[in-house]
């Protein structure tokens, strides 16, 4: 399908207030769409089943479902020209914003001082004017500037629309192999991602690669930790430690692994609920679906058992898998009434300053409001 066809078909749904998601996998030239058929509302409820789910940062919430049953797909292989527009005003009085999110920090520091927490992800909610308001202009320049993330546009006419560029994995699973990744520490990229990274970055990292390995290991039959290493997102740089394995779904299922994972210290805290409690009461905003999952559930995909070339030309050694691919909802906004809602937030531990976590929100802020001008 050519890609005027592609985005025209995605418009109608749109026009017709039709649920969809349109989305390209990280370093992947191929975007995929799901078009839902009806405008129900589907929920997830034990996530064996097949489609796309975009759940909320409250786990005690629902995770919706757009489902394989009841949509078309349909993909393209190309990437679109640049159109960038001038396209967003920034309409906020930045003192007060800061002055909000370095009094929250505090309030995070004072905690962990107290010895409630040892980290907590604390976040807040930027909002600018648009000018133009074409969501699916603003999908494509994310296409064209994060060609590493995993980039996204959901709509519900039910629940609303929101974009994004996520450089983090929560949990790619095919057959019983799996990848995630321990995602934090946060850094301005200047050109170089050959770094030194500060013992509060290491520190807020390694919480959470403990983290998912503490959760993976009662039901894996095989794990590996790679080295923290520096990734590249955007304007940004990130730790990195890539952890993968063999899944052993008699110990737990797959919707147990998911609530043992989720939300990791990357974007709740260490302990998780007490640094999730702290975050539903005191942040200044709700985050809904920022710093949730989102992403392909289930689906049935052909994988070669051996790749040598007798064996690939040869349907029988084929092999059909449940894939899954899901991603933290980060780098991201929800659009509506010409208006673009950011989310960004940040880990904090007994180091940091709430000035340069102030700082750092900017920094990912830039991450979305490149593409809106
Ligand atoms: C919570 C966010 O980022 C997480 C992922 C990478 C680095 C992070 C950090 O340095 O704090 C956060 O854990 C966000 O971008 O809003």
């Amino acid at each position: 399908m050519t890609s005027d066809v592609f985005f025209e078909q995605i418009q109608q749904q749109l026009n017709k207030q039709l649920p969809f998601v349109v989305y390209r996998k990280p370093n992947d030239h191929l975007v995929k769409a799901m078009l839902q058929n009806t405008d129900l509302l589907h929920n997830v409820s034990d996530y064996t089943e097949k489609g796309f789910v975009f759940a909320p940062f409250d786990d005690s919430k629902d995770a919706i479902l757009i489902p394989m049953e009841d949509s078309e797909i349909i993909a393209c292989d190309s990437i679109i020209s640049n159109e960038l527009e001038k396209s967003v005003e920034n309409t906020n009085c930045f003192e007060a914003e800061k002055q909000m999110h370095m009094n929250l920090v505090k309030k995070g520091l004072d905690a962990i001082k107290e010895g409630k927490f040892q980290k907590v992800v604390l976040s807040r909610c930027e909002t600018v004017d648009l000018l133009k308001t074409n969501p699916l202009h603003i999908f494509k320049n994310l296409l064209q500037h994060y060609p590493t993330a995993f980039v996204n546009l959901w709509y519900h006419p039910k629940v609303g629309l929101w974009l994004g560029a996520t450089p983090e994995t929560l949990l790619e699973v095919e057959g019983s192999r799996f990848k995630t990744m321990a995602l934090a520490g946060t850094q301005n990229y200047n050109g170089t991602i050959d770094v030194t990274w500060e013992n509060k970055e290491k520190e807020e990292q390694q919480f959470v690669t403990d983290f998912i390995v503490d959760s993976l290991k009662a039901s894996v039959s095989s794990l590996n930790v790679s080295k923290a290493i520096t990734v590249k997102a955007g304007n940004v740089i990130h730790l990195k430690t890539a952890i993968s394995g063999i899944l052993d779904f008699k110990l737990l299922n797959f919707k147990q692994v998911l609530k043992a994972l989720h939300p990791t210290p990357a974007v709740c805290g260490l302990p998780k609920e007490k640094a999730k409690e702290f975050i539903l009461k005191n942040e200044n905003y709700y985050r809904e679906f920022y710093t949730g999952f989102l992403g392909e559930l289930n689906l049935q995909e052909k994988t070669s058992r051996n790749a040598n070339r007798r064996n690939v030309e040869n349907n029988a050694y084929r092999a059909v898998k449940n894939v899954s691919n899901l991603y933290v909802n980060l780098r991201c906004m929800k659009i509506s009434e010409q208006k673009a809602h950011i989310y960004i937030g940040g880990g904090i531990t007994k180091d940091s300053k709430p000035e340069a976590e102030w700082q750092e929100t900017v920094a990912k802020a830039a991450v979305m409001k490149k593409v809106l001008q």
